[in-house]
């Protein structure tokens, strides 16, 4: 298209534009790093004066120098924590701009926005507009024309009359759009083009409308994210933890939120994001760590993956069918209901006697059942005390001695007015119920089976007070759609705050003891629901793909095209592997996923690919990181995961047979974004029927 010279002198007043933020962004920058190094040098001065004259001093003067230099010190961290964020400007000051006329006084200004706000210094104009103020939701939520915001005044009404994208880079200006539309089209085709990284990383300046919606959404106590593979759930959730930090700043902070991930890889896959943001990284929690911690002194249990592990190798009916018993909202009613009422019918007072001192039946219930609302064992434990101090003081007053053995004595005495001695005898006993037998089946002394994990943990907490992680206000739970309803009871009684919930019907890892979408809105009656149907991660060739492989009617593929996706059938498959690989590493793509059906699969095909020379890391359920290059691994671990190009080996149908292996590939083939082959030796899986 020929240049007009509107188009140049345009041009060129954004160039100045930008210059002159980027000598904004510059002076603040030295006076920030003079700050900084002003308080280095006052606390030095400081922390000399206070150990020069610390014998003259008396403790109120020692206490306000102490003072005095934890206020340095804090002064000091906020520059530095400024500074970052001035350096993260300077890299980038802005990426969008919307030109807004309001009504109110039909001035029209240009908003820039950028990952944080910042204002000139003389005027305290605000230059560029952090993402998350109200004003640049007009960016993400209006396409020209009529548009409004929510400012903290009230609603502001006008007219959106220009909305321009940039890249900038290194302080430079790359491109520039002109977007009327939302934001979609060229630069969202550029992003979604690039390369794989070792980390997610942050897609602020091209959230889409209803992205948006989910990232704002204020109101929600429990706000549940359905999206298909490669909706961009887990990257908007992570933004909408940066924005509930940004808009509740006073009462939120990173310490308050919480992350529920499915495992550590993915953990540091996506540690990148909040940071990225001008966030702290906040806390992240795994199912598995909360099972350590109720169960480490309880029993030996099986692990998740163990039980993925265990199910791909053979998914014995027997097994299933306990899985799917546990399952289910109505186990946890069921459980629950028997809990509560063993306590009712079978809490039997009795007498309590101890060295010709007694407590009558009558005192022992009336105890029992003044704090009904609390759990068996904790009332127990209170008879016990009371019934402890009580008789100490009458065998003491009698000129008598106390001795540990008459506490333990007394706690005897009460325990056994209840039939169950812990909270696992008392789950056990749950399947004494003849519609229940055989449904408890211990993997040997004292072992559980994971379907039995969060049924243990569920009765510890009902029937005993336990700590809960009450300074959380906010919990983000991924990969909903593989917990099961007594997980999210557990998650229930330990977190009592917002939530969001997010996850993919889909991508269950587990199909005897997923969640469906109603079975997880079951749980949570009150949560608000969203959808997110646009995918976003791969080519519409290999979302197309893996569409065959399992159909997701509402899913709707972004148009961005690319090879079709290559079933080869290989004579050797390892030396088909290195081809392929050889191949990779003379593209441009950064990042090659090989993803196996099974950990023991991927760590055989590791040895012979290292034995041939090829550099890769393996990923087990062990690992922590995720590294960049080329990564082996199996596709529970890949999940939530994406790579440049993936190779899926083994889809044999000998390999990939049952709906759970049906799961696996379709996990598999949605982490790759542009490239996609899977190979066999045998004849081809029949989830891949349709490529014949
Ligand atoms: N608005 C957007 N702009 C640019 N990239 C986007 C956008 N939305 C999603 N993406 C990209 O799509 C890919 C998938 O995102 P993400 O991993 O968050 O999706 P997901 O729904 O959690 O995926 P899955 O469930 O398949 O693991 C990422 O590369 C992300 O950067």
């Amino acid at each position: 298209m020929a240049l007009t010279d509107e188009h140049i002198r345009d041009d060129e007043q954004e160039r100045e534009h930008l210059e002159a933020t980027v000598r904004l962004l510059r002076a603040e920058l030295d006076l920030l790093n003079n700050s900084i190094d002003k308080s280095a040098r006052t606390i030095k001065d400081q922390k000399e004066h206070m150990w020069a004259y610390w014998r003259d001093m008396d403790s109120a003067e020692k206490a306000g120098f102490r003072t005095e230099i934890n206020m340095s010190v804090l002064q000091g961290e906020h520059a530095v924590l400024r500074r970052q964020r001035i350096e993260r400007l300077l890299e980038s000051p802005y990426f969008g701009r919307v030109d807004f006329r309001r009504v109110e006084d039909a001035t029209t200004r240009a908003y820039y926005i950028g990952v944080h706000n910042l204002s000139a210094p003389d005027t305290q104009d605000v230059v560029v507009h952090d993402w998350r103020a109200p004003v640049s939701s007009l960016y993400y939520d209006f396409e020209s024309g009529d548009a409004s915001f929510a400012a903290p005044k009230g609603i502001v009404h006008g007219e959106i009359t220009g909305k321009r994208q940039y890249k900038i880079q290194g302080g430079r200006l790359e491109y520039m759009f002109e977007s009327a539309l939302n934001i979609g089209d060229d630069v969202l085709q550029r992003e979604l083009g690039r390369s794989a990284d070792d980390k997610m990383k942050n897609i602020v300046a091209t959230i889409q409308r209803e992205q948006n919606a989910v990232i704002r959404n204020e109101t929600a106590n429990v706000l549940i994210l359905q999206g298909v593979a490669g909706s961009g759930k887990t990257s908007i959730a992570l933004h909408r933890v940066a924005f509930l930090l940004y808009r509740f700043k006073d009462t939120l902070s990173s310490d308050n939120v919480m992350i529920l991930s499915p495992n550590r890889v993915f953990g540091d896959y996506i540690a990148n994001v909040l940071p990225e943001l001008g966030e702290e990284q906040v806390k992240e929690i795994h199912f598995d760590k909360i099972a350590e911690r109720f169960l480490a002194k309880v029993t030996a249990y099986e692990t998740f993956s163990e039980q993925v592990v265990k199910l791909l190798d053979h998914a014995d009916e027997a097994s299933a069918e306990r899985m799917r018993y546990k399952a289910t909202p109505e186990f946890v009613a069921r459980l629950d209901a028997w809990i509560t009422s063993r306590t009712d019918e079978e809490f039997e007072a009795a007498d309590i006697e101890l060295k010709g001192t007694r407590l009558t039946a009558e005192w022992v219930a009336d105890m029992f059942h003044e704090s009904p609302g609390l759990p068996v064992f904790t009332r127990l434990d209170r008879v016990a005390n009371s019934a402890v101090h009580l008789l100490k003081h009458k065998v003491v007053d009698k000129g008598g001695k106390w001795a540990a053995a008459d506490t333990a004595n007394i706690r005897k005495q009460v325990g056994s007015m209840f039939p169950y001695k812990d909270a696992y005898a008392v789950y056990k006993a749950f399947y004494d119920d003849a519609d229940r037998k055989g449904l408890f089946k211990p993997l040997g002394r004292k072992r559980i089976e994971y379907a039995d994990v969060f049924p243990l943990i569920y009765t510890m907490i009902r029937t005993a007070r336990q700590d809960t992680y009450g300074h959380i206000r906010h919990l983000l739970i991924d990969e909903m759609q593989d917990y099961m309803p007594v997980q999210y009871a557990v998650v229930r009684e330990l977190f009592s705050c917002k939530m969001t919930i997010l996850g993919d019907a889909n991508q269950s890892v587990n199909p005897f003891s997923s969640s469906s979408l109603p079975t997880i809105r079951s749980m949570f009656p009150e949560a608000d629901c969203l959808e997110l149907c646009k995918s976003y991660r791969s080519t519409t060739e290999i979302t197309e793909f893996a569409q065959k492989i399992s159909r997701n009617d509402k899913l709707v593929p972004i148009e961005r095209h690319g090879p079709p996706p290559q079933v080869i059938a290989c004579a050797d498959q390892a030396a088909q592997i290195l081809k392929l690989i050889n191949e990779h590493e003379s593209s441009d793509h950064r990042s090659l996923g090989i993803i196996c059906k099974t950990v023991d699969q991927a760590e055989k095909l590791y040895g012979a690919l290292s034995e041939d020379g090829v550099e890769l890391t393996f990923i087990d359920y062990d690992s922590t990181a995720f590294a960049g290059g080329i990564i082996i691994t199996s596709a529970h671990i890949a999940k939530g995961l994406e790579f440049d190009e993936v190779i899926v080996p083994g889809v044999d149908d000998t390999n990939y047979a049952t709906e759970m292996d049906k799961c696996m590939l379709y996990i598999a083939c949605t982490r790759a974004m542009h490239h996609l082959h899977l190979t066999h030796e045998g004849s081809a899986s029949r989830f891949l029927e349709f490529t014949r």
